[in-house]
């Protein structure tokens, strides 16, 4: 299943500066291991934001609901979920 997911990002501004760090590059890292794997498909930063556009594809949403709960950012995210399918007019075969 595919899901469109937009993840807004709210960092305390009082967070001390190396815990800062250390939550973005476990961020990245969890990240770049999901989109190898396939799972993560697509990530778009949304320009003059703190925050991005991403799709998904995984087998249900209780996956889905374990990746994003698993980011290193989830406690400081307002995300948003949005289910997709396959539109009838669509034409690329490989965009299921
Ligand atoms: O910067 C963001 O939009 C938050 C984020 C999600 C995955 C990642 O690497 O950063």
């Amino acid at each position: 299943m595919l899901f469109h997911v937009r993840m807004n990002v709210n960092l305390p501004h009082d967070l001390p500066a190396a815990e800062t760090a250390d939550i973005l590059a476990r961020e990245k890292a969890y990240s770049q291991e999901l989109q190898k794997s396939g799972k993560w498909r697509h990530i778009w930063r949304i320009a003059g934001q703190y925050a991005n556009y991403s799709v998904f594809d995984v087998p249900d949403n209780t996956q889905l609901h374990e990746i994003l709960s698993g980011l290193p950012l989830f406690k400081f995210m307002d995300i948003e979920v949005t289910p997709l399918l396959r539109h009838p007019s669509a034409i690329r075969e490989d965009d299921t």
